[in-house]
């Protein structure tokens, strides 16, 4: 094997796409040499079938083109061999929750909502996708296992996660990493799952998936008080809760039953938002289709309860072009990003990641003298 280390310097810049670690600290480059200005270098790429090959070899190549000294890249693309992905494997899976860590740096944060419809999903996919626009890592879980509509949402109804022997490669859509139960279901067929099965799924989604570095993991949780939630909140200890409510002032009554979980589970409810409030008509008047004040009759109720601050976090009028977004698969924060609606979810987006985080329970990497 050679490799020369002008050419390793340039190939560190190459990111392997889905891992999204440089290509030499994963063992993809196998050899790299320089005779008389071409550049001869293999990678072998982590299954045959790799769905990056193309960009990769992009990427290579631009890489090295660069370089003084450089006329051609000669660019070979293998296959890494059984043995040496079973290495890359235990360089990059853990086999526990890398978010349950206590040292670790990740936000959790679940979208709760008392009944199905109210748009948690819509504004868990927008709120991800302003999160990685404002130069966040940000992965997503769609837990909402029998209504999964995440990867709809984000413009990727058919993508299939990765697989490298048992690891787990979400794809990437608008610059987050989703997973979703309805990547592992076929024809979309409806699922029947018990509670067991569900916490194992999402046990496995948790440690099987490599998400790598993330600021924030955000999951949209079923509608209800179900058996996901509390998995959540036994996986994840860590893990706040955001609760999405309309206006209405039944839907809040109800959402507080979602919130009030979080006595028992011991997560903290970092804020409510309403959504579908007040729609701007072109004239410039308001409609309250839902009614109004829910969302603070629930941040009310569920301070009472909790005996914690509860924030209305924000409100998300109704907005066509918000429908439309998660039909197209574009989320209105990219598609729309100056209307109402998304400068209320950027605003709410910014207000969750740029809290000051708390210090209980983190290991604060001091010496005892
Ligand atoms: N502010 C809004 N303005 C207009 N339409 C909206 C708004 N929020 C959500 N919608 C639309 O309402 C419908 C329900 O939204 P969504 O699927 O996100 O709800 P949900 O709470 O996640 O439902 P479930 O939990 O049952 O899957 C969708 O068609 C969505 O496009």
């Amino acid at each position: 094997m050679t490799l020369e280390p002008r050419l390793l310097e340039a190939l560190a810049t190459v990111q392997d796409p889905e891992l999204r670690r440089p290509i030499t600290e994963l063992g993809m480059v196998e050899s790299a040499f320089l005779t008389d200005g071409t550049a001869q270098v293999k990678v072998l790429l982590t299954i045959a079938a790799c769905p990056m090959r193309s960009t990769i070899e992009a990427d290579v190549t631009a890489a090295l083109s660069t370089l003084p000294g450089v006329r051609e890249v000669d660019l070979t693309l293998g296959v890494m061999s059984p043995e040496q992905r079973a290495e890359l494997r235990e360089s990059l899976v853990s086999r526990s929750i890398p978010f349950s860590d206590p040292a670790s740096l990740t936000r959790v944060i679940a979208i709760a909502s008392g009944k199905g419809g109210v748009g948690k999903s819509t504004l868990t996919a927008n709120l991800a996708c302003a999160m990685a626009a404002d130069g966040l890592r940000v992965g997503l879980i769609d837990a909402d296992v029998h209504g999964f509509s995440i990867p709809g949402l984000l413009g990727i109804p058919e993508a299939r996660p990765t697989r490298v022997d048992e690891m787990i490669l979400p794809p990437v859509a608008h610059g987050v990493k989703v997973i979703s139960i309805g990547m592992f279901v076929p024809d979309n067929k409806p699922v029947i799952w018990r509670g067991p099965m569900l916490h194992r799924a999402l046990e496995q989604f948790l440690t099987d998936v490599h998400f790598g570095d993330l600021d924030v993991l955000l999951l949209d949780l079923p509608p209800g008080t179900g058996d996901i939630a509390i998995s959540v909140s036994q996986l994840l200890p860590g893990s706040e809760l955001v609760v999405v409510t309309t206006p209405q002032a039944a839907a809040a009554q109800v959402a507080e039953r979602a919130g009030s979980v979080a006595v028992q589970t011991g997560q903290k409810v970092v804020g409510v938002i309403e959504n579908m409030s007040a729609m701007v008509m072109p004239d410039g008047s308001t409609l309250e289709v839902f009614g109004s004040g829910g969302g603070a009759e629930l941040a009310g109720r569920l301070e009472l309860v909790l005996g914690t601050k509860v924030p209305l976090l924000g409100q998300v009028p109704l907005d066509p072009w918000l429908r439309s977004g998660g039909d197209a698969g574009v989320p209105l924060v990219l598609s729309h990003p100056s209307s109402l609606a998304a400068t209320s979810i950027v605003a709410m987006a910014r207000a969750l990641t740029h809290r000051p985080r708390g210090l209980a329970g983190m290991k604060l990497g001091v010496t005892p003298r």
